[in-house]
């Protein structure tokens, strides 16, 4: 018999997608194996009055889980695929992309007012520059502000009327339980191209531990590793961090053919770079793309918002 230790934070959230996956893994690991949740405050969930990009981004939710799972003290943790920085600390691997959840962006306001229909000045809270930058395109009438906490905390913030709408990823919202209930309108990837493996989970364990790897195997999308990998290779070359808009999003066919839509912008929305592009070998796909973008400008554009971010 052997207990595995499973890391999660502390967020409504975490805990219903590490309860789920562990519900999933029971199954099919059988009675030799036995799961314990294993709470971890990060630091991510400590700040919450500063904007993410400010106070180093992505890593900010898993670094301590990290450490946690090199230190032995956990065996595995699942995270939303989204807050994976593009590279993984040595001797941790992503050993399990189950199949993704729904990957748009939703759309919550009072009064379930659609997109086209808020009126010009609306106020609109997100904290993604990449959401605020795509609304923005489409409707450059509208109020962004600001807005942090967890999924809980940002839903109950438009309740108190600090805002007429925010912008959730529809995933959180779906595993939740609370979609059908609050969502005015799902955003098409057309209109706002999803973050880097939004809406996918991420198990993550060591490398070595092959007794886990082989359950999660078992548990494995490979339409959806497919596509994660693409938009995460993607990811990589272009370097970005969190203080500039970037978008992946992939869908994978039956025959295996991957098709990622990728965009970098400017802050403002002023300026934008996007493609799609199609192949079938994931990593090779996401470096293509990020290369058609850098070919235009978009890594100057990178650059130059880290020069200025560094000069504050
Ligand atoms: N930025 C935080 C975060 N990380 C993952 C999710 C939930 C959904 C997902 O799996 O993509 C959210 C909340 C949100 O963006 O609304």
């Amino acid at each position: 018999m052997r207990k595995i230790i499973v890391g999660s934070r502390r967020s409504k959230l975490a805990l219903t997608q590490t309860n789920w996956v562990i519900e999933q893994l029971k199954k099919i690991a059988g009675p030799s194996f036995e799961f314990e949740v294993k709470e971890i405050v990060t630091k991510g969930d400590r700040i919450l009055d500063v904007t993410l990009s400010k106070v180093g981004g992505k890593g900010l939710f898993v670094k301590e889980i990290e450490q946690a799972m090199l230190d032995k003290e956990i065996d595995m943790a699942v995270h939303s695929m989204k807050d994976m920085p593009a590279v993984l600390p040595e001797g941790l691997t992503i050993g399990c992309i189950p199949f993704r959840e729904d990957h748009r962006d939703a759309l919550i306001s009072k009064g379930h007012v659609k997109l086209d229909e808020l009126p010009a000045g609306a106020v609109v809270g997100t904290s993604s520059l990449r959401r605020s930058s795509q609304l923005l395109l489409k409707r450059p009438d509208l109020e962004i502000k600001w807005i942090r906490g967890n999924v809980d905390t940002r839903l109950e913030k438009l309740n108190n009327g600090e805002y007429d709408a925010i912008i959730l990823a529809a995933a959180g919202l779906s595993r939740l339980g609370w979609a059908k209930e609050v969502v005015t309108e799902f955003i098409d990837a057309d209109v706002c191209i999803p973050a880097v493996g939004q809406g996918a989970l991420s198990i993550e364990c060591r490398e070595d531990d092959r007794e886990l790897l082989e359950i999660f195997e078992k548990f494995t999308c490979k339409k959806t590793a497919l596509a994660v990998r693409a938009e995460r290779s993607f990811l990589q070359k272009m370097e970005g961090g969190c203080q500039v808009p970037i978008a992946g999003f992939a869908t994978t066919e039956e025959n295996g053919d991957i098709t990622l839509k990728v965009l970098v912008a400017s802050p403002d929305g002023q300026e934008v770079y996007k493609d799609t592009v199609t192949g079938h070998d994931p990593e090779a796909l996401g470096e293509e793309a990020a290369g058609l973008l850098i070919e235009r400008g978009a890594k100057k554009l990178i650059d130059r918002v880290k020069e200025e971010l560094d000069s504050e």
